[in-house]
Order: structure tokens, then C-alpha cells, then sequence
């Protein structure tokens, strides 16, 4: 049997005496997708966090490659983080070439300037942004331009593994399209596996083809994207699902502005 890309078992994290995650196991194989939903506060960014190695667990495993530890270089040509919010997350004083500059060479030092350019071109073409703006300061970019940097740098040091927390959450409805599309052909141009962490699960169709629901902590239900969202047996993913509002929904309601 082929050794999963991320494998964590029985993940298990206290803070004081409030379990935020209890028991917590799944899989993710090589070049995969796995969504891991549920609502506020059910544990999704601590496990995320965990298996980027920026929290500790309390007990249990994680495996990545089969192997429980990695330095932190391995770790972190290994396994890349996309957050909420690009805005927060890239230098407000560094160029877009400068920013994947900066990750080429830390993860790379015998890299010449010439190959570093030309890498940093065909990261702007993998994320779908204009080369020219590579001289671009992020605060002269869109949400979206600047999803798509954050997302050229996490893929930059070539990841088995990116974990997406609410990567497309801070955005419009269209952009939020645009970047999911842009995830699906970066995940088929790389083979890249990701661990897509999201409270919306009408995001998750697209990009994943399995599922982790959970609720307070636990996994209440898992399985293929397809089948979970079709079927779903747990009585927390089913209102999950029907909270999703469909094509052609409309507001029962309008908003008061009063
Ligand atoms: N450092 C911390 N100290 C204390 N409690 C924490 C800490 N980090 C998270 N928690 C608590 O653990 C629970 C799970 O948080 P977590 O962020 O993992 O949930 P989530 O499902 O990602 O929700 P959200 O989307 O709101 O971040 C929450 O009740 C949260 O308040």
C-alpha cells in the first residue's frame, strides 16, 4: 500500500481544560484533495496549524511521507501555509518579485539570479498574474492579485503539501471563482496535494474530492466530496448542506436597512 502524503491520527489538542480537538484522524495521499469543514470554532485552523508544525499537539500523530519528524527546512519545503488574508500575510514594503525572491533563495541558496528570474516568471504564470507585475507593491494590488501572490509563494519552494485555511474566505464571490479555478489548474500543473480548511461548503465541490465534517472538536462525518454533500448522513453535515444556498437562490427575505 502506497504510504499516505499526510497522515494524522488521533490528533488530540487541549488548551487549559478546553479540548479543541479530540481525536481527530484522516488522510491525505499524494497529489490528493481533502476539505476539512465545519462551523466556528470546530477545530479545523488548530489541526491545520498542528500539521504545519506552527502548534504542537498535545497527543497524537502526524506523518508526513511517513515520517513523523522533519527539520524545519524539510518541513517547510514539504508543507506550505495560504491564510485569510494576503493582505496580513505579505511584507507591505516588498515587491511581488522581491517576496518570491526572498522564499527561492531561503529554500535554495545555490540558485543563480538568472534561474531565480526566471522562476519567479513562471510562478506569475502558474498563479495567472501578469509579470509586469512582479515590480508591484502588494497595496497596489487587488484581494485577488494578492491571493494569487500568497499562493505563488507558498508554491515557490515546489510543496507536496498546501494547507489552505480560508484562502478564498476574505474575497468576492467572483474572485473567490477565479482563485478556486486558479487552485484546480495549479494542482493538476504541480501535482501538489491540499489540505483545504473552510467553514463554506459550497467552495469545497470544486477543489476537493474528499471530506472531513467537523463539529465541536470530532469528525462527525467523512468520504468522497461527491457522495457526503449528496447524501449526508450525519445530522450536523445535512444542515450544513442545506445551508448552502444553491444556483438560482433567492432571499426569501430582504434585508431591513433601517
Ligand atoms: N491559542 C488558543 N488558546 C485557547 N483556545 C484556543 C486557541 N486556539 C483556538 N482555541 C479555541 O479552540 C476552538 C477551535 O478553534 P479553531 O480556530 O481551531 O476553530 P475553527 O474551526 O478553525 O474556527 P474558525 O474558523 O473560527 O477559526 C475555538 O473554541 C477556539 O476559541
Amino acid at each position: 500500500m502506497n504510504t499516505p502524503l499526510l497522515e494524522v491520527r488521533d490528533l488530540r489538542k487541549q488548551f487549559k481544560d478546553f479540548v479543541a480537538v479530540d481525536g481527530v484522524s484522516f488522510t491525505v495521499p499524494a497529489g490528493g484533495s481533502l476539505a476539512v469543514v465545519g462551523e466556528s470554532g470546530s477545530g479545523k485552523t488548530t489541526c491545520a496549524r498542528i500539521v504545519t508544525g506552527l502548534e504542537k499537539a498535545t497527543s497524537g500523530t502526524v506523518l508526513l511521507d511517513g515520517a513523523a519528524t522533519l527539520d524545519r527546512r524539510r518541513r517547510a519545503s514539504f508543507v506550505q501555509m495560504v491564510f485569510q488574508d494576503p493582505y496580513l500575510s505579505l511584507d507591505r514594503r516588498q515587491t511581488v518579485s522581491d517576496c518570491l525572491g526572498e522564499v527561492l533563495a531561503h529554500h535554495d541558496r545555490e540558485m543563480d539570479r538568472r534561474s531565480r528570474a526566471a522562476r519567479i516568471d513562471e510562478l506569475l504564470d502558474l498563479v495567472g498574474l501578469d509579470r509586469k507585475l512582479g515590480e508591484s507593491l502588494p497595496r497596489h494590488l487587488s484581494g485577488g492579485q494578492r491571493q494569487r501572490v500568497a499562493i505563488a509563494r507558498a508554491l515557490a519552494p515546489n510543496p507536496k503539501l498546501l494547507v489552505l485555511d480560508e484562502a478564498v474566505a476574505a474575497l468576492d464571490v467572483s474572485i473567490q471563482a477565479q482563485i478556486l479555478n486558479l487552485l484546480v489548474d495549479a494542482r493538476a500543473a504541480t501535482g501538489v496535494a491540499y489540505l483545504f480548511i473552510t467553514h463554506d461548503l459550497s467552495v469545497v465541490r470544486h477543489v476537493c474530492e474528499d471530506v472531513v465534517v467537523m463539529c465541536r472538536g470530532k469528525v462527525v462525518e467523512s468520504g468522497l466530496v461527491a457522495e457526503v454533500l449528496e447524501a449526508p448522513a450525519a445530522a450536523y453535515t445535512q444542515r450544513l448542506v442545506a445551508s448552502v444556498p444553491r444556483p438560482g437562490w433567492v432571499p426569501s427575505r430582504a434585508v431591513s436597512r433601517g
